[in-house]
């Protein structure tokens, strides 16, 4: 990625979920040229998934997946930094924990049957919940959480942002550049830089779904406040439970909280994501299975014990088809990005992700971790593998002056595929180009980028 000559004056953020506060937090920090952005909010800073996730960080969960391992320990140390910063103990309940694995039974054991509780399981958690011994998963070194929307406010706040809340109808770009954002009833916001942070809503710009698909996957929690919240622990449990035999297998995840309450989350199912995120309720039934497995976790988590229910809610976790994030410069667009794509891991990774961002869009390059694999020209380069062929011939259609040396006239997207093309295809490329005369301009082009 070429250096930009000038780092751009102004930055307009659309999304104000983690990815997007944590991008204009690093942006305002910014060492050498910290630059407040402006960020554009459809409902309320935090309002979908980045406010009612558990929150879980672990460093090394991602380990399996190098580029997804980078940025999982980039943001698991920024985590610890911005809470020495910002008093994350106190502003947004960040603490370590204790992580264990539960196998709950599919029906409870009858009491006398049930053998000394193991040392690992805590005091506040039924013995008769572990089927077999728990696991530990993570320890205070490698797990930690945070309240996900108290941290997203806090961030957001501490950049300085002006916050505008209004919906984000579509990028302005003027010579493949962009130029601002569209905003309902407002008109243009003029914009040398936009990050489109939009979670499972970035489809919805024709721009980004000409380049990638981005799916939601509905999943549903509710949060608990148990009354007797000073005996809860900070133990993270994963759940593996089987309602019934033959049943599918659940994998809730129960986290105490700082604040005295619990939060549970499990449920999953595709459904297409509702235009206004302030409408996403719960299914009862979802609703339903939670209360019960909470309630097999935990005499404190019953309702009928005195457990007050704080929130029974749902969100869609923002997902790509190679499960990967998407964090880069959207091809063709200069000085338009776009952060989303991350799944399960969100909370967790916004800080590098943001962090990454500010340093592409002020430096011109990200140096805390490789943006590369998380490119979306990744998926242009997929589809060229199916459609470069005709692409190539629609390239030979231009006008013969598109063949010169003005790189700037030549799409961004098509010098990709070409490029791709190059080195996947030469035959191909030989093939078409050569009846036209075009191979010596068009490498000449390529040499240019
Ligand atoms: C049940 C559940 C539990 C989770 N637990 C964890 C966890 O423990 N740890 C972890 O790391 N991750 C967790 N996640 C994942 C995490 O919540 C997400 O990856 C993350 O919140 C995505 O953040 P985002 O900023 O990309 O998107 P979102 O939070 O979805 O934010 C997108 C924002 O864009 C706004 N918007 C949409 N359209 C427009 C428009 N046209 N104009 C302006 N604004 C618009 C929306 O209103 C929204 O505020 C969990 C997710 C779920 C669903």
């Amino acid at each position: 990625m070429a250096a930009t000559a000038s780092p751009p004056r102004r930055v307009v953020i659309c999304g104000g979920g983690v990815v997007g506060a944590c991008t204009a937090y690093f942006l305002s920090t910014h060492a050498t040229s910290p630059t407040v952005p402006t960020l554009v909010e459809k409902s309320s800073p935090a309002c979908a998934a980045s406010g009612k996730a558990g929150g879980f960080l672990a460093l090394d969960w991602c380990d399996t997946t190098p580029a997804l391992s980078a940025l999982a320990r980039a943001s698991f140390a920024l985590h610890r930094r911005l809470a020495a910063t910002l008093d994350g103990e106190s502003a947004y309940g960040f603490r370590a924990v204790h992580t264990l694995s539960i196998c709950l039974p599919t029906h409870p054991f009858p009491a006398a049957a049930t053998s000394p509780p193991h040392p690992l399981l805590p005091a506040w958690v039924d013995p008769a919940a572990s089927a077999a011994p728990p696991r530990e998963l993570g320890t205070t070194d490698t797990t930690a959480q945070v309240h996900p929307g108290f941290f997203t406010k806090a961030v957001l706040a501490a950049s300085g942002a002006e916050v505008v809340i209004g919906e984000v109808e579509r990028v302005v770009v003027r010579d493949g550049r962009v130029a601002g954002v569209v905003v309902k009833g407002r008109g243009v916001v003029d914009a040398d830089a936009v990050v489109l942070a939009l979670g499972p809503w970035s489809g919805r710009f024709e721009m980004v779904r000409e380049v990638f698909d981005v799916s939601g996957l509905k999943a549903h929690s509710i949060v608990l406040r148990p009354h007797e919240p000073d005996k809860i622990t900070p133990h993270a449990l994963f759940l593996s439970y089987q309602p019934e035999p033959g049943a599918k297998m659940l994998d809730p995840e129960v986290y105490p909280r700082p604040t005295g309450e619990v939060y549970i989350c499990g449920m999953t199912k595709d459904e297409e994501v509702p235009d206004d995120p302030a409408t996403i309720t719960g299914e009862p039934d979802s609703i339903a299975m939670l209360h019960k497995i909470a309630g097999r976790v935990s005499d404190q988590l019953k309702r009928e014990e005195g457990a007050e229910v704080v929130a029974e809610q749902a969100c869609y976790l923002p997902c790509t088809d190679d499960g990967l994030p998407v964090i880069g410069e959207m091809p063709g667009v200069k000085g338009c990005y776009v952060a989303t794509g991350h799944s399960c891991w969100g909370i967790l990774n916004a800080p590098a992700t943001g962090a990454a961002l500010a340093e592409l869009i002020l430096d011109g390059s990200a140096k805390i971790v490789d943006l590369a694999p998380f490119s979306p020209a990744r998926f242009l380069k997929k589809r060229s593998k199916r459609g470069g062929y005709s692409v190539l011939l629609d390239i030979c259609k231009l006008p013969d002056a598109m063949f010169g040396l003005n790189v700037n006239r030549l799409e961004q997207k098509y010098a990709i595929l070409l490029q791709d093309l190059l080195r996947d295809n030469i035959i191909a490329f030989n093939k078409v180009l050569h009846p036209h005369g075009h191979i010596f301009e068009t490498i000449q082009i390529l040499r240019h980028l």
